[in-house]
């Protein structure tokens, strides 16, 4: 099973520093050692650390983006509870 994340702690870690967590449909990413290369900027992917980034991530790119990235950036899933 993947580590479980609440919304709590994805909160908590919103520079790059503190990991810059994002949600995209309920799995947890940590981008810090993704912001540099990300072609869309690092300064965008800043603005949406430690929220839920789902509607950002769906506006600007398809499921292939994330099906590629998600072996390295992801790092679990957001409680059952928590998106309640
Ligand atoms: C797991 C998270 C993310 C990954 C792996 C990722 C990856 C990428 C990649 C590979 C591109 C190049 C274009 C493409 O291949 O489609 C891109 C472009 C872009 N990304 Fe992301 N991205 C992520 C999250 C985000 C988020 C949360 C935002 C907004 C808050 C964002 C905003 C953009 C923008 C504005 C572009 C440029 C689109 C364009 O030039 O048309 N990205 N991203």
């Amino acid at each position: 099973m993947s580590k479980q994340f609440s919304t709590a702690e994805v909160a908590e870690h919103a520079s790059v520093e503190k990991g810059l967590y994002i949600i995209i449909d309920g799995g947890v990413y940590s981008m810090s050692s993704f912001v540099d290369e990300h072609p869309g900027g690092a300064k965008i992917l800043k603005r949406v650390g430690g929220k839920d980034a789902s509607k950002q991530f769906w506006k600007y790119h398809n499921e292939h983006v994330l099906k590629k990235y998600q072996p390295k950036l992801r790092i679990g899933d957001v409680k059952e509870e928590s998106k309640l």
